[in-house]
């Protein structure tokens, strides 16, 4: 089943003047349900602004989206956000740091501006956060009434992972999410980031520079080159498919 269809997607900077770019140029791609996409491509490719155009953080100036069976195409960010997540490459913008840890889970699972967080200390919800904490494996468990900016960078992007993975989105998109994060940190965030893409079934799309990541995580591999997908290779192909290639490729 598909959950996003993107049709004929284009997008012009600049247009009419001498700094014109085309930077989406009739993107056309289908993303089934269950599907790990990692997305690579040169800098400049066109990578961050087909996940912006897709998250409606930017408008197309031409194209269809359909998220969900919904034509989003002329919606919202707030829109789109029923079905989407996002987790940015910044940890600073997916959780706010003046709040503890624990009422950035409740203001994620809440989905509404409505909630109280002084008097949300409802013992079992709490042991569920804590739970969930725990499956990241990085001590978050023990900082509930922590405030966020105290937490480790790496921490943060775990955090902001299970947040944004809380109301079971349609479509989770990872815009270079592990990328401001040390090596071996880097990793951790990734595995998290498989296990809980696995255990929760999510339709991803992730951006990602590191190839030996774009390898190894996902079903399905897309590189986008001038504004275009120059290579889309899923399953089998996918897993037989070497950092040799990838380099001919992007040639
Ligand atoms: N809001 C904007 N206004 C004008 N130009 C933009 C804007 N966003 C991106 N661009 C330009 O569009 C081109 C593609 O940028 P984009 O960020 O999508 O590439 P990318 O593949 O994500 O690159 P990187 O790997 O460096 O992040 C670049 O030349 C960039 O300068």
């Amino acid at each position: 089943m598909k959950v996003l269809q993107v049709q004929h997607l284009q997008k012009v900077f600049f247009p009419g003047t001498e700094n014109e770019r085309h930077v989406l140029k009739n993107i056309n791609l289908q993303v089934d349900e269950g599907d790990f996409i990692a997305v690579i491509g040169n800098n400049g490719a066109g990578k961050s602004t087909l996940l912006n155009t897709i998250a409606g953080t930017l408008s197309a100036d031409s194209g269809e989206i359909d998220l969900a069976n919904h034509n989003v195409s002329k919606k919202s960010v707030a829109y789109r956000s029923r079905w989407m997540s996002r987790v940015f490459q910044d940890p600073k913008m997916g959780t706010a740091g003046d709040l503890t840890v624990l009422q950035n889970l409740v203001l994620a699972q809440s989905h509404t501006n409505t909630v109280n967080l002084h008097w949300y200390q409802k013992k079992d919800d709490v042991k569920k956060y804590q739970e969930l904490l725990q499956t990241l494996n990085m001590g978050l468990e023990n900082f509930l009434n922590t405030q966020v900016k105290y937490l480790s960078g790496g921490q943060r992007q775990a955090l902001s992972l299970l947040m944004a993975t809380l109301s079971q989105p349609k479509l989770l998109l990872l815009d270079e999410h592990t990328a401001a994060l040390d090596p071996k940190t880097s990793q951790e965030v990734m595995k998290i980031t498989d296990e809980m893409v696995q255990r929760k079934h999510l339709t991803t799309m992730m951006i990602t520079h590191k190839m030996s990541d774009a390898l190894k995580y996902g079903n399905r591999l897309i590189m986008v080159q001038d504004g275009q997908i120059k290579l889309d290779v899923k399953g089998v192909e996918k897993q037989n498919l070497n950092k040799e290639q990838l380099l001919e490729a992007f040639a």
